[in-house]
């Protein structure tokens, strides 16, 4: 199927595009009432998750409402764990929770390396099926959880400020840490390599508690299987999201990806000389702009992009959008990245 809208795939892979592609993480079931209405027909968001005609449905919802050049699959990275034998429950307001946690070598042996067909065959569903009804209008993204981010929840049990549980599982076992990051990269593989055969055109690792990590940490127990995951994924662009990991610009843009993800405290002309002239960057507009004024958005809008410059650059907030910001002005940051980009490639 032909796309009638690339420009996220082009500027993924470095070619030229008349204007900058733009869309949000977190974009489908944070803020549209669209997406509210239809969960509340439902006991859950994992619910919802796993029903594919209506993850499908709030998939599509934000390309309708608020013409994101792109659709991200509506699910969670939180779907490993569980494939992998960790079930994780949604707590009203507050998060994740896993009821059983990852401590020790037997409860290792009790986890399994996840089958994308058989244990994640609702995701797939729910791609052919917003592959189907996008006809072609923009791109999908599928996504996974970074190993670091997906280790660290099933160790923790839960969200935590400093996921110390965690950390203290790599200084004290490394060895056992490795095990089980071994069998979260070889699961995240399948299932990314499944999300592509199912019609993703191109996929996101986030790795959200990246900026937890030492530099030496992340270079033992994050990079090698981030890279794994790259090299695994020929066919479609890859983007390495990692949250707060300014330190490691230069060694993520080693690793096969096309693109790299930019939280808003890295600078774009910093990023663009540690990272060289052959990846992509995407972000990295702070998400609390989106509480000032239209007139403040547009402003800050237009000084991003020119900070990034008008080619291999894919406009996004530096991590996902907040719950209550208001869609009108998530609608005025698009349409700013369209009409500022337009008017930028004509100056450049
Ligand atoms: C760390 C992380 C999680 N999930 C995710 C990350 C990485 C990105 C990031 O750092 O924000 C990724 C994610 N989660 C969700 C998506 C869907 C696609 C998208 O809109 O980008 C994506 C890409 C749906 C979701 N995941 C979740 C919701 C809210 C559930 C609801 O409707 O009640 C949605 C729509 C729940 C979730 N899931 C997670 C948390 C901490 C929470 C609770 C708080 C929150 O709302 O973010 C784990």
């Amino acid at each position: 199927m032909q796309l009638k809208n690339d420009l996220l795939l082009r500027a993924a892979r470095g070619e030229a595009v008349e204007r900058t592609p733009v869309w949000l993480m977190r974009q489908a079931g944070r803020i549209l009432p669209e997406y509210r209405a239809v969960r509340n027909r439902l006991s859950g968001f994992i619910e919802l998750a796993q029903t594919p005609e209506l993850a499908a449905e709030v998939t599509i919802q934000p390309v309708d409402i608020l013409d994101v050049d792109a659709a991200i699959i509506f699910s969670d990275i939180l779907v490993i764990p569980e494939a992998m034998g960790l079930p994780y429950e949604m707590v009203e307001k507050r998060g994740p929770r896993f009821p059983e946690t990852v401590q020790t070598a037997e409860d290792i042996g009790r986890l399994r390396i996840a089958d994308a067909e058989s244990d994640l065959g609702y995701v797939l569903e729910a791609i052919r099926l917003v592959k189907r009804e996008l006809n072609g209008r923009v791109p999908l993204i599928g996504f996974a959880g970074a190993p670091w981010t997906i280790f660290a929840y099933m160790v923790e049990g839960s969200g935590s400020k400093t996921f110390s549980k965690a950390k203290r599982m790599l200084y004290n076992q490394p060895t056992l840490a490795h095990a089980l990051l071994d069998m979260i990269t070889e699961s995240t593989i399948g299932y990314l390599q499944a999300q592509v055969r199912a019609g993703a055109d191109l996929v996101q690792v986030f790795d959200s508690w990246a900026g937890l990590l030492s530099p030496a940490q992340y270079a033992t127990f994050a990079l090698p299987y981030l890279g794994r995951i790259c090299d695994a994924l020929p066919e479609v662009p890859v983007t390495l999201f990692a949250k707060g990991a300014f330190f490691a610009r230069t060694e993520l843009a080693q690793l096969n990806c096309r693109t790299i993800g930019l939280d808003w405290t890295m600078d774009p002309v910093e990023s663009r000389r540690l990272v060289g002239p052959d990846k992509t960057l995407q972000g990295n507009l702070d998400p609390c702009v989106l509480y000032g004024s239209f007139e403040e958005i547009r402003q800050q809008t237009r000084h991003m992009l020119k900070a990034f410059g008008p080619q291999r650059h894919i406009a996004n907030l530096g991590h996902g959008v907040y719950p209550d910001i208001d869609p009108e002005k998530v609608k005025c940051f698009v349409d700013a990245v369209k009409e500022e980009s337009t008017r930028l490639q004509g100056v450049a």
